[in-house]
């Protein structure tokens, strides 16, 4: 098995990838979120990556390349972590979300509900999965800043809880009464529901839904956009006041004076996110304690607010220079910053909630592909070509994200050479890693790109129609097929091809 180590290359040259300096206690719980590879990654005595006791380049034999591979292991122990930190920092009742966007497939969302965590979900289609995969609506929390009156009408319906928005969402909750009818802005701008099929097809049932009692108001909290800055990457702030997310601090007041007066509607909490890979710890502090003000508001205007959630964002480590706090300190940090807040306002504490995503499943997973062609600029760099890239990994196209690799059948092969490893696609930009430190490469090493678990499965596409890859989880020697790999069939599903067209 591996040792703690930090990524890079070692004295004698070989290919030096693990994790954290500072956790040489080997009885130390390892926060997967500090970790470069999963927490179960070791070499074997092939010489050869193994992630929950298989053989990477086994899978990749059995399975197919470009392959997902997550690690069970360390999505479930981010899971505990994450809940024995509440259980250990917070008095009050809490609940953990895992933050479906990050990755939303029914085997995760089941994983992570077994661990006794809710999830987020932000769209029809996630909560959808979520519901195929038994995850009960009371733990399902509905997010978005455009949900259709078609996406509001199936969350009523399923008992979940629904995430205000903005005035437009509340104004069509307000008048959809029960049933999810009326609304504006629906199918063909008619409102109203897709009809008993469709509530069939998703296991709702033809009349009220499978958790709606429809004599009960809809639970619903409100996004609230609290102005906190912090540093991460444009594109995944989400908190600081110029932002397409959530009520502004000018509105709020108004929003509860109107919620006070809807009897179908009931506001059971606040929620607000700031943005996503926060190494901080003190913008979510500054948050809690904005927050607690409002909550302090909102029942001045007599709204039964007893539900915090305080977002995700908690960062992972993607290379040997990134820092995030561990999941137990950055829940610290959170807990007792909403305790002193309620202490000083003389609130009782209310049920914490947060929703990270990225933390939980990030360093989960990694991405095996199988390296062919290479290409040497003289004196400018060596391009080496792996079967993926921006479809299976659109992060570092999208935000100039940093990835780490090594070549999982020459692991303890030195390091010879820095190579830039590109993707397939027809884009210039298709870089997966500029500078990568490998061992001497030929086409059929299998190259493994480390902390894809996020982001990754969730934004993958069929640019230049390559299928999607399969993706499989591994535990205890054994691979279970997660997500099975498209085909060209499935490719050309969808399209269509009237008949006027054909020649
Ligand atoms: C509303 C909301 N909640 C939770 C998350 C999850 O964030 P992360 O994956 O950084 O934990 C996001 C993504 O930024 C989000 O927008
Ligand atoms: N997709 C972003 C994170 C956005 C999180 C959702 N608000 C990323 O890959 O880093």
């Amino acid at each position: 098995m591996l040792s703690t180590q930090l990524a890079g290359v070692d004295n004698s040259g070989r290919q030096y990838i693990f994790n954290r300096e500072n956790n040489r206690n080997e009885n130390a719980q390892r926060s997967p979120n500090q970790e470069l590879l999963p927490l179960t990654a070791g070499i074997n005595s092939h010489d050869h990556l193994e992630i929950g006791g298989c053989d990477v380049t086994e899978l990749v034999q059995q399975f197919g390349s470009p392959l997902y591979i997550l690690d069970e292991e360390s999505l479930r122990s981010a899971c505990r972590q994450y809940r024995e930190a509440f259980q250990n920092y917070y008095p009050g009742e809490f609940q953990v979300l895992y933050a479906s966007k990050a990755w939303s497939c029914l085997g995760v969302c089941a994983i992570a509900h077994s661990e006794g965590l809710g999830i987020d979900v932000v769209s029809g289609g996630e909560l959808y999965t979520a519901l195929q995969a038994g995850v009960k609506p009371e733990v399902i929390y509905y997010h978005g800043n455009n949900k259709s009156v078609e996406e509001l009408s199936l969350a009523i319906e399923s008992g979940c809880t629904i995430v205000v928005d903005n005035w437009y969402e509340l104004k069509n909750l307000a008048q959809m009464g029960q049933g999810g009818q009326g609304g504006q802005g629906g199918q063909g701008g008619q409102g109203g529901t897709r009809g008993p099929r469709d509530r069939r097809e998703w296991g709702l049932g033809g009349e009220g839904g499978q958790g709606s009692d429809s004599q009960l108001p809809t639970r619903i909290m409100l996004r609230l956009t609290p102005g906190i800055d912090c540093h991460t990457h444009d594109y995944i702030r989400t908190g600081h006041l110029d932002s397409k997310f959530g009520f502004d601090p000018d509105q709020i007041e108004a929003v509860f004076a109107f919620i006070g007066q809807q009897p179908n509607l009931t506001c059971v909490g606040l929620h607000a996110h700031i943005g996503s890979q926060i190494f901080e710890r003190q913008p979510h502090q500054d948050l809690a304690e904005v927050m607690v003000q409002w909550m302090e508001k909102a029942k001045s205007y007599g709204l039964p607010v007893t539900e915090l959630n305080l977002g995700g964002g908690l960062g992972i480590r993607y290379t040997e220079s990134d820092d995030p706090p561990s999941i137990d300190e950055w829940v610290q940090a959170l807990c007792q910053a909403v305790k002193a807040a309620c202490e000083s306002q003389n609130l009782p504490l209310p049920k914490l909630l947060c929703e990270p995503g990225r933390s939980l499943i990030g360093t989960a997973c990694v991405t095996a592909y199988t390296i062919g062609s290479s290409k040497t600029v003289p004196e400018i760099r060596t391009y080496v070509a792996i079967d993926g890239g921006m479809s299976d990994n659109p992060r570092p196209i999208t935000y100039q994200s940093l990835y780490r690799a090594v070549v999982a059948n020459k692991m303890s092969a030195p390091v010879s050479e820095t190579v830039t490893i590109a993707g397939k696609h027809c884009e210039s930009g298709d870089i997966l890693i500029k500078e990568a430190s490998l061992p001497q490469t030929e086409p059929g090493d299998i190259l493994v790109v480390m902390g894809t678990g996020a982001y990754n499965y969730s934004m993958a596409s069929n640019y230049n129609r390559l299928p999607r890859p399969a993706a499989v989880v591994v535990a205890n020697q054994e691979a279970k097929m997660l997500l099975r790999r498209e085909t060209y069939q499935d490719l050309i599903r969808q399209d269509c091809l009237p008949d006027s067209l054909l020649g």
